[in-house]
């Protein structure tokens, strides 16, 4: 009966709401009225949530009913709606949602020299032309937003070529592979482009497969904006305001041509890669944007393009008095098409398109119109019908989660395309798969995965103190000092000093000291409600600083409690008194932990995160300033690394590298690339940090002098008094001397081990240096060296003393516990985190907000 009540409501909404987009609904509603009408969609069920918020904030069972529907055996996908079949309103779901085209930012999507994807969208380049079933684009790359002050004025971004294309450029080489071995192509087009003579219903839409008929290079003239009043600065301050004085264009002719394409700057123009697509008849759709009763364009007969005439020379362009058309040289014979306005064969401009095999096209010409006969449909070969096509373009339904065994693959967050709509959208939420625009929830339970299976099979069980708690880095110039200590019960406590103040303790429990948290990760994956134990409200949530406009979701689930989190993601906040049971007994936890280090310790936040496969955290530091100084977590499941690294800013190490590395995921197996030195006596500092809450991090000077005075030669590769696995990493090349073991006696009276500033071989991070890519300028100085570097993918090796910024690499692991003292990691580093599989991390803040009740950790359990 309540279900019944929930379908009608249902109902109603996407009535009005579909109708709103034209979209046909009706099957639905039929659905709903004869239980026997089939809808040609797999077997699987969906609940249907009248409106995001709800469905947001209210558990799945009191709202939804189950609509299962079941399909008759179909190959072919019946479309059930007008418009794209595939569609998208942010490029993050295009990428989560397809696979083929998973650029955020480049309009070809390649992978291994093949063509997948090819987006068609804002700007195009001169000479672009699209009719729908054909068109001619650009390959990518190159590209420069204009700095043009007319433009800025504007507020028109315009982006123009900075140098020439080369035919070995990555996403050009790929699109010339696709043409010469007739690979089809998926085709989108994005609603800010400007040639359709159709409306674009949503932002990316999907075409269809096209093919590849033609290639060419061309000249590309740098378009002059209408700012004739303005000069060339560069001129000016170099004091010739004669040049200066002149106008653009004028300077820009005096460009002086270099040989070979690619390299070429040509006299007042780039070399731009051009492609003429074909829309393939043989697929499962039609064209959704011609309607019914359009007829398809007019074929041409193909004989027309292939003879050769009888005056074509072996030049590939020839410029004729009387117009400049487009004509086509096919498979090493010039094509011709009667000039429009002559109706004749004479005038005419040849283009050598490339010859099957060939990447190289010479003289490319600079003044051309495409001639209308060029872009009617007509010039696909034969070979583009022949074949099925290699996918369907309708992403395939989510996996079936009641399945899973070990882990949360990558597939359990993959976008999904919804059926009714066409959209893809992101999975936002932990427990299904959700339409963004007509709410259909694909609800995904799935069996609870213990955390026993997600261990890494090559780490023992320790019965013990664990042997190998890390780090694994620890950066030689970074300054930090690693301490270690057994507690009752073999826990094991490493503590790492920050140079400029500052702690993290690592606690690493034993097995049979990780019962709770085996208890707690598999609460949190409960999935059935009850009324003492809610399930924990997981979704992605968005970005809060994004630099790109629309709406990107973080990579990671999250569910925030207590205090509101105002970090880098938007995340809602539930009061800690109403989380989740899970979330309260997290915390209860963790205060047990906490209390080690300093009784006093309240947290009043969490924040609980969620990774499944290839989900990670990137860059960020937890320095709010209503964030109290420490911060403590709790990992469970798959182990994960936490790397630290310098902030960039005044206060990063002269020596340090400026660019964003390391970047990705680590790597599997990393070990310590640092030689590690020995001291014989732990600074003062750090002997209190031991004993617990006095600990205070020692100051530059402190540390500069012990380990000065300090020092001991290294330990030989390999050999550490702790039994960690130490490799000494080097930059490829001339092998390094590495300094003598130290004595044995000396070694094993050591307790702590530094990473001195002084006398330990530095681990040179040799990173390419590609210069900053800088805007396109209408002048002559558009080619200069330093822009040709960067964009020809060249690159210089960094000095000897610029080193990577990350400091430090933590192994946390199931059990772990983490806690960071002092404002200064907050201040002068921040962290991300790489998860290898399947975990759940817990967060707790100390916020200083009164009016929030501070939880108690004496609670009921
Ligand atoms: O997943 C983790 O353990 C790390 C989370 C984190 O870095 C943060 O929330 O600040």
């Amino acid at each position: 009966m309540n279900n019944q009540i929930t379908l009608t409501k249902y109902t109603l909404y996407y009535t009005q709401d579909l109708l709103e987009q034209s979209i046909d609904f009706r099957s639905l509603m039929m659905t709903e009225n004869d239980p026997d009408q089939r809808i040609p969609t797999s077997l699987h069920s969906f609940n249907m949530l009248p409106d995001q918020d709800q469905a947001q904030y209210h558990p799945a069972t009191n709202l939804t009913t189950n609509l299962t529907i079941e399909s008759p055996p179909c190959d072919v996908f019946q479309p059930r709606h007008r418009g794209p079949q595939v569609w998208s309103e942010t490029r993050q779901e295009l990428c989560e949602g397809t696979t083929y085209f998973r650029s955020y930012h480049g309009g070809v999507y390649h992978k291994n020299g093949v063509v997948f994807g090819f987006l068609i969208d804002g700007w195009g380049s001169m000479r672009d032309e699209f009719t729908g079933r054909t068109f001619i684009s650009h390959g990518g790359g190159r590209s420069a937003s204009s700095s043009s002050a007319a433009l800025k004025r504007q507020k028109v971004a315009k982006y123009r070529l900075s140098s020439s294309q080369n035919s070995s450029d990555l996403s050009i080489s790929a699109l010339l592979n696709s043409y010469h071995e007739k690979k089809p192509v998926v085709v989108i087009v994005g609603s800010r482009y400007k040639k359709t003579t159709f409306e674009i219903p949503h932002r990316y839409c999907v075409l269809g497969w096209y093919g590849i008929t033609h290639a060419w290079a061309e000249i590309e003239e740098q378009e002059i904006d209408n700012d004739g009043d303005l000069t060339d600065e560069d001129l000016l301050i170099n004091g010739d305001t004669r040049d200066a004085k002149r106008p653009k264009r004028e300077s820009m002719e005096s460009t002086t041509s270099r040989p070979g394409l690619g390299t070429l700057e040509p006299r007042g123009g780039f070399v731009r890669w051009k492609f003429r697509f074909e829309w393939i008849e043989n697929q499962e759709f039609a064209p959704w944007w011609e309607s019914d009763t359009q007829p398809i364009g007019e074929r041409i007969s193909k004989s027309e393009f292939q003879s050769e005439p009888s005056n074509s020379t072996s030049s590939s362009v020839r410029h004729v008095a009387g117009g400049t058309q487009l004509y086509t040289k096919r498979v090493g014979y010039v094509s011709m098409l009667p000039a429009k306005d002559s109706g004749s064969f004479n005038s005419y401009v040849a283009i050598q398109c490339l010859t099957v095999g060939s990447t190289t096209c010479d003289d490319p010409p600079k003044d051309l119109t495409i001639s209308e006969d060029f872009l009617a449909p007509g010039l696909l070969a034969p070979e583009f019908d022949q074949w099925a096509m290699p996918f369907s373009i309708i992403p395939p339904l989510p996996p079936d989660t009641t399945k899973v065994t070990h882990d949360l693959g990558r597939l359990f967050w993959k976008g999904s395309h919804c059926e009714r709509c066409g959209r893809i959208s992101c999975r936002e939420q932990w427990r299904g798969w959700q339409c963004q625009n007509c709410r259909a929830l694909h609800n995904t339970a799935h069996p609870i995965i213990p955390a026993a299976v997600l261990r890494n099979p090559n780490s023992p069980l320790y019965d013990g103190p664990v042997l190998d708690e890390g780090p694994v880095h620890i950066s030689t110039t970074s300054g930090i000092v690693k301490a270690r200590e057994i507690l009752p019960g073999g826990v094991v406590k490493v503590v790492y000093l920050f140079p400029k103040g500052g702690l993290i303790f690592h606690f690493i429990s034993p097995q049979s000291l990780k019962r709770e948290a085996d208890e707690l990760f598999e609460l949190y994956q409960t999935q059935e409600e009850s009324p003492e134990r809610d399930i924990v409200g997981f979704r992605r949530h968005p970005l809060a600083h994004s630099k790109v406009r629309s709406r990107l979701l973080a990579n990671q689930f999250s569910y925030n409690a207590g205090a509101p989190y105002k970090h880098a993601v938007r995340v809602e906040t539930a009061p800690l008194d109403q989380a989740p049971f899970a979330v309260r007994r997290a915390l209860q936890i963790v205060h047990n932990t906490s209390r080690l280090i300093n009784p006093e310790y309240e947290f009043n936040e969490v924040l609980s995160i969620a990774y499944m496969e290839g989900q990670r955290m990137s860059w960020h530091n937890d320095g709010e300033k209503d964030v109290g100084e420490i911060i403590a977590s709790l990992s469970m499941g798959s182990d994960a690394e936490l790397w630290f690294r310098h902030k960039r800013g005044p206060h990063t190490p002269p020596n340090v590298s400026p660019l964003q590395r390391p970047r990705g995921r680590p790597r599997k197996g990393a070990n310590i690339d640092v030689a590690v030195s020995q001291v014989p006596d732990p600074p003062v500092q750090m002997a209190k940090a031991l004993d617990g809450s006095e600990a205070s991090a020692p100051s530059n000077e402190t540390l500069a002098s012990s380990s000065a005075s300090t020092a001991a030669p290294f330990p030989a590769p390999g050999q550490t008094p702790f039994g960690i696995s130490v490799t000494i990493k080097r930059p490829r090349g001339r092998p390094r001397k590495l300094p003598a073991p130290a004595p044995a006696s000396l070694l094993e009276s050591t307790k702590l081990m530094t990473c001195s500033p002084i006398a330990t071989p530095v681990t040179v991070n040799r990173q390419k240096r590609i210069p900053k890519r800088k805007h396109t300028k209408l002048n002559s100085q558009d080619s200069d060296d330093s822009v040709s570097i960067a964009q020809r993918g060249e690159a210089t090796v960094a000095s000897e003393s610029t080193v990577s910024r990350t400091v430090l690499k933590l192994r946390l692991s199931h059990g772990d516990i983490l806690i960071m003292r002092g404002r200064e990691i907050q201040k002068y580093y921040e962290h991300a985190a790489y998860p290898t599989g399947f975990r759940i991390g817990m967060v707790w803040f100390c916020s200083y907000i009164t009016f929030l009740p501070v939880f108690s950790a004496q609670m009921s359990y």
